[in-house]
């Protein structure tokens, strides 16, 4: 008779508690052209999770910098940064040309190894949430930019990431559709709520989307001010409340209104 053993008692796999973000005293530097360029230096954030973050900041202060050391892109030379797994959805929404929106949004499910049937299947729901129905089949020139955005949005959220490193999604819009995919940003947080980190050059965005706005210095970038927004959303540009913030972030960044 075959020996009988007992297979060993197993330890209850230890269940990391989500940690949101959090960047500790960080610096970055890269050798430039012409020498050293300290990106960041000393970069402190924090974002709970489930909450959204709005970092604004002068051109070149080290943001996409932050955001690729929040997804693991890059290591920082000095402090600590510890994420939940996060995605990266860059500036410009690197739709692929040839392949048609469906496909487009599916991306991240196939770079996860899921079969193509399955992978749009799993993404046309998405496509009706996202006031994308009828264009699964269009190739990303016959959209509008919002569109192109939204795609890209779906592809972001189809990564199965509890944080999204978000690297100014909205810069290439028209005001308009500005406007409405914001609208359209914060009714889909409040479904699906991630850890969100959003890079903007725009103050008045960041009030009306995030939970905090950090502000940071020039480059060496680091914080400067971390302002809480403790308004109920949808926010409305005109509020009070609202312009009173922007006034404080802007007077942070150093900007007169
Ligand atoms: N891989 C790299 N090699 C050399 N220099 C780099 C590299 N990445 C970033 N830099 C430099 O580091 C600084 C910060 O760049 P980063 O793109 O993080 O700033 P940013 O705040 O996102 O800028 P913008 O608002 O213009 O997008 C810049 O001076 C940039 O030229």
């Amino acid at each position: 008779m075959p020996e009988i053993t007992e297979a060993p008692a197993k330890e209850p796999r230890p269940v990391s508690a989500p940690v949101g973000v959090r960047v500790r005293n960080a610096s970055r530097a890269f050798q430039g052209r012409d020498g050293i360029v300290q990106a960041l230096r000393g970069m402190d954030l924090r974002a709970q999770p489930g909450e959204t973050v709005a970092v604004v900041g002068a051109s070149g202060c080290g943001k996409s910098t932050l955001l690729e050391l929040i997804c693991g892109l890059q290591r920082p030379d000095e402090g600590t940064v510890e994420a939940d797994p996060a995605v990266l959805m860059p500036q410009r929404d690197l739709l692929l040309p040839w392949a048609s929106a469906l496909d487009n949004a599916a991306l991240a499910l196939r770079a996860r190894g899921v079969g193509r049937r399955e992978a749009r299947e799993a993404a046309l729901p998405w496509f009706e949430r996202f006031g994308l129905t009828g264009f699964e089949r269009a190739r990303p020139a016959a959209l509008s930019g919002g569109m192109r955005q939204r795609v890209a949005f779906v592809r972001t959220l189809l990564a199965g990431k509890p944080v999204l490193a978000l690297d100014e999604p909205f810069a290439a819009l028209d005001a308009l559709t500005r406007q409405e995919i914001q609208a359209w940003l914060v009714e889909t947080l409040a479904e699906e709520p991630r850890t969100v980190v959003l890079v903007t050059h725009d103050v008045e965005e960041a009030i009306l989307l995030a939970d905090h706005v950090v502000v940071m210095s020039p480059r060496p970038g680091h914080a400067v001010a971390s302002l809480p927004v403790e308004l109920p959303r949808p926010r409305r540009r005109t509020d009070p409340a609202v312009v009173e913030l922007r006034e404080r972030a802007l007077g942070a960044l150093g900007l007169r209104t």
